[in-house]
């Protein structure tokens, strides 16, 4: 094309985006004055919302009348902020479609038709009055996927009325600012490199950015599929997997519109942080946000007062820096164990042990005094029907202990004590008593019964005592869980286990750990799932999609336990592992094991190997520490410097010069440490020197370029500058944090620098010269 027709080109597309855009501001326009009149509707509504119900409670049926009048006022108004609810929606989606309507154009000639027909997507669809007409369709469309799946040639896409087959003649990508058509480019099967190239050229962010319009073949295939219950995406540092799956939870959230709300698909992120990372994509894309939490903050309120929990990264930070500690190989060992689907299977059969014996109960005080007997509350659990399960059996039990609390209610109420406590009412708690009496009184002086007041008085104080006893029962709280954990622990005879050389060590430092109130992280999981087998799990079917990003550090044994958790839902999980960071995953991999809960047809599977993040130098690089099946996008930069430093004086000095240099002071910096100590140290140097944050496992957010952040927590995140503040041999060289290290590279987009003293770090071995600069 010459420049004459590039320039025809350009002004035909801007023709049509004025005309779109013409047509949205009619829209907008329309929508206001709507939304304006609904609002005064609503507001109408409200004011006379008594006037316009007539209350009248003569009698049951007046009482009936006048509640099915409240309840039409009610709805008439929640209708109302429904519909302005969607309009606001509406208008939001119209105000970022006239900035850029649209993306991408695709022209398609379906097989038997005459005329070929333009197919512009953008983030949502634009369409005429009676919805014939498609000025842009929503990229989630089926008709869309046209543009992110084919390149000119055959092509077909799939509708709910079947396969629609044709050719697509032409397709290009559409970059519009603000109205304005920048630029236009003819493009392939992957859309457009230039495109790609300036997107990923551009800085990082505080936020992430959604890539609606330059989602890849491969990783559209992950969004579209609605098949299965469970999907797994392998793929490899900065493939995406995170976008995909933000992208995945739009297009759900479109597609299945009319039964999934936002608040039904449920995302796990690795740390706070990331959760902010993350949360502006979907509302960039006109979505509500889904329900985005930790695992750690997920499964933690279950038992917090219990026990003091250890949560992933205070683990983490012992497995990286107490190696020293002479019980360190026994804790690993016991990590390991624990995170097995066979240790399941050990509290599994322990569990059928108990149908029939070997409950453990606490006695019921009250006032310091037994009133039940842990023996009393066994004898009567195994009287019931063993076939009945142990949920069932201990609600009986609770059941029965609730209708002795009661009698017990009735004979305290006549004891001296509570004469004595009588006396220590509250002045407030006792004018309460006299007003009720006053009231029930039919002496027209307001004489009450005296016999009647101590009554009240006395049942009073034994309610309010007797309470604490009653909500240990209704919860269950009777059951001595902790001491049945550890007595499972104590009974496991596979072989599997008691030939681990610390087995004996294990169990007494967990049964210590747990008489002490401490439970470590990797007891939290198998501890629930046996509460939860006991007492009957709590499950959550509300929620019908679960995503699990990051999912290479979790167990199996956790996996297992989500699936339990949330029965009904379809499962999402999306990892690397060569990312595999915890200690537990070494042991077995999580992925293959996932896929063994599930039903071969219920499962689909894809790798992506292709890394979008980094430049061609930083993926080269990394690719000598552990992964090897990485093809990088064809973006270049520098290649990454490998500092060697004589002392720390000049490794700090050589940092702040690298951090202060002008040409350097764009964008996203981040000195990763291996250990939240290091991080602490480093940043204390730092902080009179340089505008910097140091990220803690609690930290949501940050509002400097520059930060200090522990490996682990760098997890999933990117910047535009990554520093290694300590790649020495001194510092990783054992081989189970090759994968850490290689994932602190990872989190490079334009530039990698990892500093050293004496010796590098093994982990770089493999790398050839020529693929890295040294000072
Ligand atoms: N199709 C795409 N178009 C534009 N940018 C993309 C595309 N795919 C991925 N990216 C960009 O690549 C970077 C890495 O993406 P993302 O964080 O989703 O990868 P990841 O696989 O989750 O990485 P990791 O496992 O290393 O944390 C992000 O900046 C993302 O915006």
């Amino acid at each position: 094309m010459n420049e004459n027709e590039k320039a025809k080109e350009l002004n035909e597309e801007q023709h049509r985006v004025d005309e779109v855009i013409e047509y949205i501001g009619h829209q907008i326009e329309e929508l206001e004055t709507k939304v304006g009149k609904r609002k005064t509707d609503a507001f109408q509504i409200r004011k006379n919302f008594w006037e316009d119900v007539t209350v009248n409670l003569d009698n049951a049926e007046e009482a009936s009348e006048t509640f099915a009048s409240i309840k039409q006022q009610a709805e008439l108004l929640s209708e109302r902020e429904r519909s302005q609810q969607h309009d606001l929606k509406l208008l939001r989606k119209f105000d970022r479609l006239k900035q850029s309507p649209y993306f991408g154009r695709v022209d398609f000639q379906e097989e038997g038709e005459q005329q070929s027909e333009q197919v512009y997507v953008g983030i949502g669809s634009v369409s005429d009055k009676e919805g014939f007409d498609f000025y842009v369709y929503d990229w989630r469309a089926p008709i869309s996927s046209l543009y992110y799946d084919y390149g000119p040639g055959p092509a077909s896409y799939d509708t709910p009325e079947g396969l629609i087959e044709g050719e697509v003649l032409l397709k290009k990508q559409l970059l519009i600012k603000r109205g304005k058509v920048e630029h236009v480019f003819d493009t392939g099967v992957t859309i457009g490199d230039e495109v790609l190239q300036e997107v990923l050229g551009s800085q990082a962010d505080a936020q992430m950015k959604s890539i609606v319009s330059t989602i890849q073949k491969e990783q559209n295939q992950i969004i579209r599929n609605e098949r299965g219950k469970l999907l797994i995406v392998q793929g490899v540092a900065g493939s995406g997997k995170t976008s995909v799956a933000l992208q995945r939870i739009a297009y759900l959230l479109y597609r299945n519109r009319e039964t999934l709300q936002a608040d039904q698909v449920l995302l796990f992120s690795p740390n706070p942080l990331f959760n902010k990372y993350v949360a502006s994509v979907l509302p960039e894309l006109g979505e509500e946000n889904m329900q985005q939490t930790t695992f750690q903050a997920y499964i933690q309120y279950r038992l917090s007062s219990q026990f003091v929990l250890e949560d992933p990264f205070d683990q983490l930070e012992y497995v990286i820096t107490q190696k020293e500690d002479p019980g360190y190989y026994q804790r690993i060992e016991s990590i390991r164990m624990k995170s097995t689907l066979s240790f399941m299977k050990e509290i599994d059969r322990y569990l059928l042990k108990l149908e029939n014996g070997g409950m453990i109960f606490k006695d019921i005080f009250f006032r310091g005094e037994v009133i039940f007997t842990s023996s009393w509350i066994k004898e009567t659990f195994y009287q019931l029907d063993s076939s009945l399960s142990i949920p069932n059996r201990l609600e009986m039990v609770s059941e029965t202990l609730m209708r002795h609390v009661k009698i017990i209610e009735k004979e305290e109420r006549l004891k001296e004590w509570v004469e004595d406590e009588v006396e220590l009412l509250d002045h407030e708690v006792l004018q309460k008593v006299y007003t009720k009496l006053e009231n029930e009184s039919n002496d027209e002086n307001g004489y009450y019964d005296t016999e009647r007041e101590q009554h009240l008085l006395r049942s009073l104080v034994v309610k309010k005592k007797i309470a604490a006893v009653k909500h240990i029962i209704k919860q269950l709280r009777f059951l001595n869980i902790s001491e049945i954990y550890c007595e499972c622990l104590k009974q496991i005879k596979s072989e599997e286990y008691t030939s681990i050389i610390y087995f004996t060590e294990i169990i007494d430092k967990t049964v210590r750990q747990i008489e002490e109130a401490n439970l470590y992280y990797e007891d939290i999981t198998p501890f629930l799932y046996l509460k939860g087998m006991l007492e009957g799990f709590e499950v959550n079917t509300l929620i019908k999609h679960v995503f699990i990003d990051e999912a290479q550090d979790y167990s199996p044994f956790q996996f297992a336990y989500i699936k339990k958790m949330f029965p009904v839902a379809k499962l999402t999980v999306l990892g690397d592992i060569h990312q595999s960071i915890h200690a537990h995953t070494n042991k077995e991999d999580a992925f293959l094991l996932l896929e063994t809960l599930f039903q071969e047809q219920e499962v689909e599977k894809y790798t992506l190997t292709k890394s979008y993040r980094s430049t061609r130098e930083i993926v080269e690089f990394t690719k000598g520490i552990i992964a090897k099946d990485i093809n990088p996008f064809n973006r270049s930069g520098s290649l990454p410097m490998l500092v060697k430093v004589q002392s720390e004086e000049e490794r700090f000095s050589q940092i702040v010069d690298r951090l202060t240099r002008t040409e350097q002071k764009e964008g996203t910096v981040a000195i990763i440490c291996k250990s939240e100590n290091e991080a602490f140290l480093v940043y204390e140097y730092l902080r009179s020197r340089v505008q910097v944050s140091l990220i803690k496992k609690n930290t949501t957010e940050f509002d400097s370029n520059i930060i200090v952040i522990p490996s682990y927590l760098a997890k999933g995140m990117e910047f535009d500058r990554v520093l290694i503040f300590d790649a020495s041999k001194e510092s990783y060289k054992d081989e189970e944090e090759r994968k850490l290290f290689y994932t602190i590279c990872t989190r490079a987009m334009h530039s990698l620098c990892l500093f050293y003293k004496k010796e590098k770090t093994p982990f770089l071995a493999n790398i050839s010269v020529g693929l890295y600069e040294t000072n």
